[in-house]
């Protein structure tokens, strides 16, 4: 059990206050001028990855104090307690265990007194064997063809994982065997899917923790349809359909023979779970040997987080600073900009593991909070969003703190792309923070030809205030093991920060209302009949879709 502390009743929480209204007063530009070490002071070495946190409205004293309402609030113990095993997801009375799934130590972690490392080695031996079998073409469909096409069915964390991580991780792919994957309930995913594989050398995998996911058990059920469409028999489906979950009953209900299920825990949230057998897409496409590279990234971070002092601690460090933007500044969102095409769902991916985790209303204790949680995640890869949003980060009236992340060396040098590339993320944080004054302005519009009147007139729009607060991540390349370290750096951060705002970071109640409102409103769609059951707006639209859809 993790205790239930008020961060906003600590000193340190008074401290910064206080403290926050004397470093506002300086802008990040004039905290470089003041300090020449301040790149050595804020920047962290992990590995490959460089971690450059120079670039916020800090300075020493704003760490310390940040530090110290961390400590304020236990957060060390709480890092002890989900490393060990305790019933840290009280509300679901379960263990937060994903860090085990990446154990490459194989120390033994306990939970309820059974150390959980045989069957965490036991699941991965069976996707290395699997995930070989498939690659190599020994594993055959009904045909005796081997398998050139996944297809994961899945949504949510059974879904976003493996999308963003084949996706990162395509350089590593094997070659003429292609993965897709099918989350939405709306016909066309699945359909549009369809018409790209063939029946005979497609393997469906149906990823859902459940095994009850309306979403995923329609895709599955469409899928299977038309497998059997094909020509194929029931006794066929094993050779075409796996499982990924930890409902067996489920599983074999749907028809899989359970020898190819694959099967994980409940101390293992979806979010979380690309680490578990939900990774076996992944193990296929980019070869076991790098998922397993993927998970001993994951595995050194986790050594980094356990065993660091905060200070130094970069998913600690991470954490802190987005409670310094969110509680202390008044910032609501967090963008995530990776200048890597291949990281394009990066963003999409955090949106979930962030906002599902860290967006609660309702503290350790039950009571309403009386402080902001949660930012909103969002982002997409540069040098797009320059292109598309940035002017909002630039000019706009709010503030919002960025990532810039990006590889020293690219999988595909293209001329000197890669080159123009980091250009653009060196100069945008750079922008970011320096911004242009008047005078800078007012020196380039002079040399523009312009009469006094028009370089008045469009001074104020060309001016930037600067003094945006990014943090840069720099990392070698984009291999699975720096990926491995980059994703579970992210989780820890939000475990941080879940553990500084006295919520529970592992559950998601908030998804449950408008399941259950659906499964209420879906019989009603069946027939013609007016519905007067709900409030007026529902009811009309539901009215409305009945006339409409014939
Ligand atoms: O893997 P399952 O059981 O099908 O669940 C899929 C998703 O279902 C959603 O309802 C949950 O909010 C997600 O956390 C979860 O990942």
């Amino acid at each position: 059990m993790l205790q239930s502390i008020d961060f906003t009743q600590t000193k340190a929480f008074l401290t910064l206050k206080s403290h926050q209204k004397t470093i506002s007063k300086k802008t990040i530009k004039e905290l470089f001028e003041e300090d020449p070490k301040r790149f050595k002071k804020f920047t962290i070495r992990f590995q490959d990855i460089l971690l450059d946190y120079s670039k916020n409205r800090i300075n020493g004293r704003t760490m310390a104090y940040l530090v110290k309402l961390a400590e304020e609030c236990e957060l060390e113990d709480a890092i002890a307690k989900m490393f060990a095993g305790d019933e840290i997801n009280q509300t679901e009375g379960r263990a937060v265990l994903h860090t085990a799934l990446r154990n490459r130590s194989n120390t033994p972690v306990m939970v309820d007194g059974k150390d959980v490392m045989p069957d965490v080695n036991r699941v991965l031996a069976q996707m290395e064997s699997f995930s070989e079998s498939v690659r190599s073409g020994e594993w055959k469909g009904y045909t005796g063809n081997k398998i050139k096409d996944i297809v994961n069915i899945g949504i949510g964390g059974s879904d976003l994982g493996p999308v963003m991580v084949t996706e990162a991780l395509k350089p590593y792919a094997k070659k003429g065997l292609n993965v897709h994957f099918v989350s939405n309930v709306d016909g066309t995913h699945i359909a549009e899917t369809l018409k790209k594989v063939n029946p005979e050398t497609t393997l469906f995998m149906i990823a859902s923790k459940t095994f009850t996911t309306q979403e995923t058990m329609a895709n599955a059920g469409a899928a299977k349809e038309w497998f059997l469409r094909s020509g194929a028999e029931e006794g066929d489906v094993k050779k075409h359909f796996v499982a990924l979950s930890t409902n067996e009953k489920g599983v074999s209900a749907f028809g899989i023979d359970t020898k190819n299920m694959f099967e994980f825990w409940d101390w293992v949230g979806g979010r979380y779970s690309l680490w578990s057998a939900i990774g076996l897409s992944i193990a296929c496409s980019i070869g076991y040997k790098n998922y397993v590279q993927l998970l001993e990234g994951a595995h050194v971070m986790d050594i980094h987080f356990k065993s660091t002092p905060l200070g130094r601690n970069v998913p600690v460090v991470l954490g802190l600073l987005g409670i310094w933007y969110n509680n202390f500044y008044g910032a609501e969102s967090h963008a995530i900009l990776p200048y890597d095409q291949y990281m394009h769902r990066f963003a999409a991916y955090f949106q979930q593991g962030d906002m599902e985790s860290n967006g609660k209303y309702v503290d350790r204790s039950g009571q309403v909070v009386s402080y902001q949680t949660g930012p909103i995640i969002w982002g997409e890869p540069g040098t797009n969003g320059q292109h598309a949003f940035y002017q909002l980060i630039h000019q706009g009236t709010k503030l919002i703190p960025c990532d810039f992340i990006a590889p020293a060396n690219t999988h595909n040098p293209v001329g000197d792309q890669h080159r123009m590339l980091l250009a653009n993320y060196f100069a945008q944080t750079e922008a970011l923070m320096n911004g242009k004054d008047e005078d800078q302005v007012e020196a380039e519009l002079k040399t523009s030809g312009l009469s006094a009147e028009e370089i008045a007139f469009l001074k104020p729009f060309k001016v930037f205030e600067g003094n945006k607060p990014t943090n840069s991540i720099l990392m070698k390349k984009l291999t699975p093991k720096v990926l491995g370290s980059l994703l579970a750096m992210y989780e820890h951060k939000i475990f941080v920060q879940g553990v500084i705002w006295n919520i529970f970071s592992f559950d998601q109640w908030g998804v449950e209302l408008g399941k259950e409102l659906a499964k209420n409103i879906y019989p009603e769609l069946q027939d013609d009949t007016e519905v007067t059951s709900h409030d007026a707006s529902t009811n009309g639209l539901i009215n409305t879709f009945k006339k409409w859809n014939k």
